[in-house]
């Protein structure tokens, strides 16, 4: 593997008595597709926005493509993409204005934007409003605003949660494409089948903690199991709830 695209190291993060990240660390291979497994609570998020740079650990450090991402790199950050919540999106504005702006702050034409949302099948929507939108609709429109600057790094939080399955299934085929074109990807899921499906290696997280790294079907192999949420099972001894 040739330099790491993300180390992180040691990281912590308290909010009062609860110990959201307890010591993670975790290295992601340049062109990696790399999933942050574990359920609610685990921890995914706090670790995803700490290695993000949108959060500031305790302790620990993070090197994205061999620079700190805190306090705020402009050269590495046009970079790197984050998909936002559709929360976060623009007030009133339409789909194509959303992901106009965003495009904007990295000075990419408008055409680039525009190519955008065919790329995400959103052109016929490009005039809808972003609270007109179905769920898979602004997740797409979120995915594609975080790649309208062709950014090397990809990080997407839960990305399909509260999709139906085909949309989820679609989603799938686009970040996988994402990744196929030589980005490397991370992102945080709940769902086994997911980290199953999509990702080259997979962080499993209880309690603040990576419990174990590896490829699903080796971590499936090691512990002598049928299934990732056997891993789950054997790592804590408890069941799986999504
Ligand atoms: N801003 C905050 N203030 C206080 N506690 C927080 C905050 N953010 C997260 N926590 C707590 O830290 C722990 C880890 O939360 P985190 O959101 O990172 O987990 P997660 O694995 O992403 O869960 P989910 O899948 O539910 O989003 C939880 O116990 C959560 O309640």
């Amino acid at each position: 593997m040739s330099e790491a695209a993300i180390t992180v190291e040691g990281l912590r993060k308290r909010y009062g008595d609860v110990r959201a990240v307890d010591g993670v660390s975790f290295t992601v291979g340049r062109g990696e597709f790399y999933g942050i497994l574990g359920p609610n609570g685990a921890g995914k998020t706090t670790t995803l926005e700490i290695t993000e740079g949108l959060r500031r650990p305790d302790e620990g450090e993070v090197r994205l493509l061999g620079r700190s991402p805190f306090p705020r790199d402009p050269a590495l950050l046009r970079r790197m993409g984050v998909q936002l919540q559709a929360s976060a999106f623009f007030e009133r504005l339409t789909a194509r204005e959303q992901i106009q702006t965003f495009a904007s702050f990295y000075g990419v034409p408008a055409e680039r934007a525009d190519a955008m949302l065919e790329r995400v099948g959103l052109t016929e929507k490009a005039g809808t409003r972003e609270n007109k939108l179905s769920g898979g609709q602004a997740q797409r429109l979120s995915i594609a605003c975080a790649l309208v600057h062709d950014p090397e790094l990809v990080f997407l939080d839960e990305p399909t949660t509260g999709l139906d399955p085909q949309a989820r299934r679609n989603l799938w085929d686009l970040l996988r494409a994402i990744n196929e074109e030589g980005r490397t990807v991370v992102l945080t899921t709940h769902y086994m089948d997911e980290a199953e499906t999509l990702c080259d290696r997979v962080a499993v997280m209880d309690h603040g903690r990576v419990l174990r790294v590896g490829a699903p079907a080796d971590l499936i192999a090691e512990l002598g199991v049928r299934s990732l949420e056997d891993v789950f099972l054997q790592l804590t001894g408890r069941e799986y709830r999504q």
